[in-house]
């Protein structure tokens, strides 16, 4: 381990800038590995791993140590909270840490932090969950599946309510601790570009294990690497890391070469990405999304990927552009939701959310819908799409747009790989859930415009 640089306070003020000042922790932890690039893959792991981790187990860490300290950690000053919440995450979570080390630089960072009066109170507190971690009880099961969820899976309790309402306690309890386990990266290959032999091959070439998936053309599970722009076949624009689900949102475009396709909450660009290499160099994809900046990180990588039938621009889903009116061959809807299906990846989304605004992007999904399917040619597609679990934003606006709007389901089953057929992926739609075919959640609907173009 690096010397010079103590590890566990880099990790304290990531997590005072997540938990207490509610900055996003995909973006802190961005900035301080880069930050940090010169460190050895081991710290940066070890970084990566306790920052995470204690916001993933947050509501475990936090209900440990209330069963162990007087004052709960509510009251506690928010430098004690969080290395207190560093502290319980190694002695519970990381084997490689002995209890005694985890207790020993807690203490010092305590004082190292001005706070050399809690010093006592931080090694007690420690010491009592090294010895006692066992004893303590979660919420009774039986009694309360949603309390007890919520401490186990460290999950808002009005979401492991929903679940449990939605999918019954065993698949509910399949997708909470799917969430919370480790699965490879997916990256999907530019096949316009190169080959998927020649991308595993410059792959390997660097030392990285790459393994193709059955049935979905170009993508490639990844393992045993480090740093992304450090790869090769990523920095030239041959690969672009992309979840299998969303991957198959792009199967489900299907366009056909010389196509117009229109992509209207595209950031950052994955789907748009997808449509463009499936023309083959062919037609045309405009990538829209709100802001500048998230056009800006479209435009990253469409520079990254060397496509040149594609552009973006700023552009908001909820006003018509009048000139777009009937004119796209596919428009893909991957709108804004509640991000209940990524949970596992971007862990601090779960407290983020709250039951109003998941009702509230109810109503937006449903905004956008009723401007952009204006978009679509006669005879054109519509594919509607989000990384949700949740039947209000899936199942419900897809039946709710093919019964009011000028457009009829189309099945999924011609693109899809057999594994993935569901009772539904015939009336085109599927609902992809954590933990259960190897894929994030996700929820993909498929629609065909009718030929008349009045609503
Ligand atoms: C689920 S993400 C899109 C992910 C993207 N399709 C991909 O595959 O990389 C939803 C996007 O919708 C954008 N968005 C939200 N409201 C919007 C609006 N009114 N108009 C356009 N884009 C919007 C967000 O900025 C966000 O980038």
């Amino acid at each position: 381990m690096d010397q010079s640089i103590n590890i566990r306070a880099v990790s304290l003020s990531c997590l005072l800038r997540i938990l207490e000042q509610g900055e996003y922790s995909h973006v802190v932890l961005r900035e301080e590995l880069e930050k940090y690039r010169h460190l050895e893959k081991r710290d940066r792991a070890f970084l990566t791993r306790l920052t995470e981790g204690v916001v993933e187990r947050l509501y475990e860490l936090d209900y440990t140590i209330d069963w162990f300290s007087k004052i709960k950690t509510e009251k506690m000053k928010p430098v004690i909270r969080e290395i207190l919440r560093m502290g319980v995450y190694q002695i519970l979570y990381m084997d490689a840490v002995p209890d005694s080390a985890a207790c020993n630089e807690a203490v010092r960072l305590a004082q190292k932090k001005g706070f050399g009066s809690l010093k006592g109170f931080v090694n007690g507190v420690l010491r009592a969950v090294s010895r006692g971690s066992g004893e303590v009880a979660l919420p009774d099961k039986k009694l309360d599946f949603p309390a007890y969820a919520a401490v186990k899976y460290s999950m808002p309790v009005w979401i492991t309510k929903k679940l449990l309402e939605e999918y019954g306690e065993e698949r509910a309890e399949g997708m909470l601790a799917a969430g919370l386990s480790e699965r490879p990266l997916t990256v999907r290959c530019n096949l316009s570009r190169i080959s998927l032999e020649a991308v595993k091959t410059s792959l390997e070439e660097q030392g990285i294990r790459a393994e193709t998936i059955d049935g979905i053309p170009g993508a490639l599970e990844i393992h045993d690497f480090d740093m992304l722009p450090e790869i090769d076949a990523f920095s030239k624009g041959f690969l672009q890391v992309q979840d299998v689900s969303s991957m198959l949102a792009g199967l489900a475009a299907a366009p056909k070469e010389g196509d117009f396709v229109l992509d209207v909450c595209a950031a950052p660009g994955g789907k748009s990405l997808h449509a463009a290499d499936l023309l083959h160099g062919t037609g045309r994809v405009e990538a829209q999304d709100l802001t500048a900046e998230k056009v800006r990180l479209i435009e990253e990588n469409i520079g990254r990927s060397r496509l040149t039938n594609l552009s973006a621009r700023v552009w908001d889903a909820l006003v018509l552009d009048k000139n777009k009116v009937a004119s796209a061959d596919v428009v893909i809807a991957d709108l804004p939701c509640s991000g209940m299906g990524i949970i596992g990846r971007k862990s601090d989304i779960k407290y983020k959310m709250t039951e109003d605004i998941q009702r509230e992007l109810v109503m937006l999904q449903r905004r956008i819908l009723d401007v952009i399917w204006q978009y679509v040619k006669p005879g054109g597609r519509l594919v509607y799409s989000t990384c949700t679990v949740f039947s209000s934003e899936n199942t419900e606006n897809a039946d709710w747009f093919s019964e009011n709007y000028p457009f009829y389901p189309e099945s999924l089953e011609e693109i899809l790989p057999e594994r993935f057929f569901t009772e539904t992926t015939g009336q085109g739609k599927l609902q992809l859930l954590p933990g259960e075919k190897g894929t994030d959640g996700f929820f993909i609907a498929r629609f065909r415009r009718k030929e008349s173009i009045h609503k």
